[in-house]
């Protein structure tokens, strides 16, 4: 019997096959690690801690498995146009005036917002990843961070500090925050970091033993280049640098022919799915069902705050199960249940972090959705309502790693009222100094 006890008592549970039980959750807080899953577990447990769970389904916490968290900042500050312009117009000028005690800012803003939507864990790329750590490890989420590398348009030195920013971020971050910060190392993209940086970054990543995380294939102008210059497709030349392994986790791979989804399934490399940063941006329609039917791990993520404009993952389960239809021109084509283990499982299997799974001696990352309000009823299969109709608006509770981060709606670990007037002063004087 555990003295540091967790129960998450009177709900049902999503369980790893997808089945919806009537069951009580057990939590170990001290290794943050579920005990048991089962009705009446309080009668033969004792409790330090109860959530009220009646009403409600425990869902594994849901892993954002790419996104920019910082960019929060920079919500609607530019849109409506397609990723080269948006980004070379606005959003790059903008982030050149970013400090550090932005990042921390807009970081802080994004992860309120994920506890509030049941996002436990996510992966994110950005500058200033020390302030980053920081906020995650007072947040209490867990978190693949990494230092965005960019080395077109910097001279020699530059580019080659940068490379060394970001395997120096992940060596010395690797482990943080009780281990639930883990790290990698993050070429922005195939076409603006040159190849011969590209190369060291993958072999400094091997040697550290940490992931490599890039964009890869979002647009068809980022990927006419590469095939005109090269002669071969973007993940040929990916898996030419060594960049594709079972760790190595890709954000969009939405135009990807049919030998590069076998490449990315021979190599277990995974593609973290962005749906409506891909629909805003109109970058095209990822062949999610492709990629799922060839094997590959397939994981959801908001990209950043600007290009969403939210970080709320229910979004993203809705957006993909639709999309997918779309793409695939098939009605049965990423199914309720696909787009909720692309959220959960494959997310937590895409960043090689735990959770993704309610079960005994899984990782205690969870979230309670309320199942009371109006656009839930009636509730005949609670798989589709995940896709299809819970809004993070509906999360009650949020667990990671053991400890309640939200409890009744009330972010615990972070000020969210100051936090949110934080960034929304940063963010006037981000712009100010941008224009
Ligand atoms: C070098 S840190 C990360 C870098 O990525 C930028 N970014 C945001 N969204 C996207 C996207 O959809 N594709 C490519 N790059 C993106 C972000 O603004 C940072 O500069
Ligand atoms: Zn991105």
């Amino acid at each position: 019997m555990s003295s540091n006890t967790l129960l998450v008592a009177g709900g049902r549970v999503l369980r790893p096959d997808f089945e919806v039980v009537d069951a009580d959750v057990v939590i170990d807080r001290d290794d943050g690690v579920i005990d048991a899953v089962g009705p009446d577990l309080a009668v033969d447990h004792e409790v330090d801690e109860t959530l009220d769970a009646a009403g409600g389904l425990v869902i594994p916490g849901l892993v954002n498995a790419h996104t920019h968290v910082a960019m929060t900042l920079l919500r609607g500050y530019a849109d409506d146009k397609p990723l080269d312009a948006w980004l070379r117009e606005d959003i790059w000028p903008a982030e050149a005036e970013l400090g550090p005690e932005d990042v921390r800012a807009g970081a802080e803003l994004g992860l309120v917002e994920m506890i509030r939507s049941g996002t436990t864990a996510f992966a994110d790329m950005y500058f200033h990843v020390p302030e980053i750590v920081d906020a995650v490890d007072r947040a209490g989420l867990r978190a693949r961070l990494g230092h965005g590398v960019v080395t077109v348009g910097k001279d020699d030195e530059a580019a080659r500090a940068d490379v060394e920013e970001s395997v120096d971020v992940a060596r010395e971050y690797d482990g943080a925050a009780d281990g639930r910060v883990r790290t990698a190392v993050m070429p922005h993209s195939l076409t603006t970091v040159a190849e011969p940086l590209l190369r060291e970054a993958v072999d400094a990543a091997r040697d550290a033993g940490v992931p490599v995380h890039t964009h890869a294939n979002e647009t068809r102008e980022e990927v006419e280049p590469i095939v005109d210059e090269r002669g071969e497709r973007p993940l040929e030349y990916a898996d030419d640098v060594g960049l594709l392994s079972e760790t190595s986790f890709l954000a969009h791979g939405v135009h990807v022919d049919e030998a590069e989804i076998d490449l990315l399934a021979e190599q277990d490399a995974a593609v973290v799915h962005c749906p409506a940063s891909n629909m805003k941006l109109a970058s095209g329609i990822a062949p999610v069902q492709d990629l799922l039917d060839a094997g590959v791990t397939v994981a959801l993520g908001t990209d950043g705050a600007a290009s969403n404009n939210d970080l709320d993952l229910f979004d993203e389960l809705r957006d993909a199960a639709m999309l997918g239809k779309l793409g695939a021109d098939d009605a049965a084509a990423v199914p309720a249940a696909a787009a909720v283990r692309m959220a959960t499982e494959g997310g937590a299997a895409a960043l090689s972090l735990p959770g993704g799974r309610i079960e005994a001696g899984a990782a205690a990352d969870l979230a309670v959705v309320d199942l009371d309000a109006p656009h839930l009823a009636p509730a005949h299969d609670l798989v589709s309502h995940l896709a299809y109709a819970v809004r993070g608006s509906d999360v009650r509770h949020t667990v990671c790693d053991g400890q309640v981060l939200m409890r009744d709606r009330e972010v615990l670990t972070l000020d969210a009222e100051r936090v949110v007037e934080t960034a929304r002063k940063r963010a006037v004087d981000l712009v100010a100094r941008a224009e």
